[in-house]
């Protein structure tokens, strides 16, 4: 063991490296990160109100036809055969179970209630008029002719038939897709397990509370980061802060048990940047070591032996200056988890840039943008240490070296929301 002159444990000499070759192209990266992943996380079955964000294990099935029943789409009268009518019977509520409906005749309907067999149309409320001398009902919608059948009725099957795949596996449980499986008849969904994310911040001058002082700096992506996980489909199940000592950190790698272990700084070459010290000593394969992309390039993936129950484990290493970091968990950790978690690939996002987005020589950068009518403009205090032009963009643009022209089309990734 080396120590320093400051009494940490350092690494070996010969351990001790930043990333020694190419740096990756970022397409190539994320592609990497997915390949990464093998098959997703075993199925189980979970109530409704738990399995938001989880990716649906079996195609969504539709129990019932929707609707399940005609149904009145209007308040009004349910009619049967041609006008005019004759008013009769007590009126059809939503959760009723109405009779027949005799040709000639009309009974008042309530919108979502089902239609009386017999009846073949619905009659608006404000199209339908009483005569008073007959109190016979008349259509006043249209004039003359008869009102068509189908009228303001909600057919049987009109969205689904019953057993009908509504929805593919792989598709992500969102608020709508909840709403949807319950119209369709489930309690519970097949899903996928959340790929478990632990994280490691790395750092002996982050500081946890109060205003930087003393040459130390707050830590901001213990913040940061764990929404922005799961919200790429992590659970997270704990965040340590790990001093900048190699055997700690060594330690620290060795025993995480989570799908994925995301370190927070020491990607570098500094002084005590023994990330990839500890990488090597925990026998660590690197599968994307740096990647052609700013802020972030350094960013780094491993599979790491697998953990005491058997199961693969990988480590995301995102740089230390959170911007950067930030680019490290779009292009790495959340196209790793979303594919552990299941969840099938969306199409990228395009859109126009209102102006020219500036870009790097030979690598891609991530340029925090916000919509403007035209298009996506970029915004102002975008390097790699700074959050202050991410908290208002609306996404991170995809910029080619050499950059996008005015007017060109652009690949947008999400920023997400609370
Ligand atoms: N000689 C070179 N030096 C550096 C290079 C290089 O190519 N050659 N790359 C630079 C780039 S680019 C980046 S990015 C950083 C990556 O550094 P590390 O991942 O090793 O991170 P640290 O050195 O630990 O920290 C960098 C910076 O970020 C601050 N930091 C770290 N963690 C946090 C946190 N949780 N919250 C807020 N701020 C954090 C840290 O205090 C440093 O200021 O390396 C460059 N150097
Ligand atoms: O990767 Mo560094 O992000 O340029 O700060």
């Amino acid at each position: 063991m080396t120590v320093t002159p400051l009494g940490r444990e350092a690494p070996p000499d010969e351990a001790r490296r930043g990333h020694g070759g190419h740096a990756m192209a970022w397409h190539r990266a994320r592609a990497t990160a997915r390949a990464a992943a093998g098959p997703p996380r075993p199925a189980g079955s979970l109530p409704l109100a738990e399995a938001l964000g989880h990716a649906l294990a079996e195609p969504l099935t539709a129990l019932t036809a929707l609707p399940a029943f005609d149904t009145s789409a209007m308040d009004g009268w349910a009619v049967a055969g041609p006008g005019p009518w004759k008013p009769s019977g007590e009126g059809v509520l939503a959760g009723g179970q109405p009779g027949r409906l005799a040709p000639g005749t009309a009974v008042p309907i309530a919108t979502g209630a089902r239609l009386p067999s017999g009846a073949r149309a619905v009659l608006r409320r404000e199209h339908a008029e009483t005569d008073a001398a007959t109190g016979l009902l008349h259509d006043r919608s249209a004039g003359p002719g008869p009102v068509a059948s189908g009228r303001d009725v909600r057919p049987c099957g009109q969205e689904c038939r019953a057993g009908e795949a509504l929805l593919p596996a792989g598709t992500t449980v969102t608020p709508a897709v909840l709403g949807l499986a319950a119209a369709a008849g489930h309690d519970r969904l097949a899903v996928h397990r959340r790929p478990t994310v632990e994280l490691l911040v790395l750092g002996d001058e982050l500081l946890e509370e109060g205003p930087p002082r003393h040459g130390r700096v707050r830590d901001a992506l213990g913040p940061l980061l764990p929404p922005w996980l799961r919200h790429g489909g992590a659970e997270f199940v704990g965040r340590r802060l790990v001093p900048d000592d190699f055997g700690r950190l060594r330690a620290a790698v060795r025993d995480c048990s989570a799908d994925v272990v995301v370190t927070t700084g020491s990607t570098a070459a500094g002084p005590v940047d023994f990330l990839h010290a500890a990488l090597g000593a925990a026998d660590a394969r690197l599968l994307v070591d740096s990647v052609a992309v700013r802020p972030g390039h350094p960013m780094l993936l491993a599979a790491l032996p697998p953990g005491a129950d058997g199961r693969p484990r990988r480590l995301v290493g995102l740089p230390g200056n959170p911007l950067a970091a930030v680019a490290g968990a779009v292009t790495l950790a959340v196209p790793l988890l979303r594919r552990l978690g299941g969840h099938t690939d969306a199409e990228p996002l395009r859109t126009t840039a209102a102006t020219a987005l500036p870009g790097h020589p030979r690598d891609t950068r991530l340029l925090p943008v916000r919509r403007t009518g035209h298009g996506v403009a970029p915004l102002p205090f975008d390097g790699p240490a700074m959050l202050r032009g991410l908290c208002l963009a609306d996404g991170l643009a995809v910029v080619p070296p050499g950059g996008v022209d005015a007017g060109a089309s652009v690949e947008i990734l999400e920023v997400p929301g609370p």
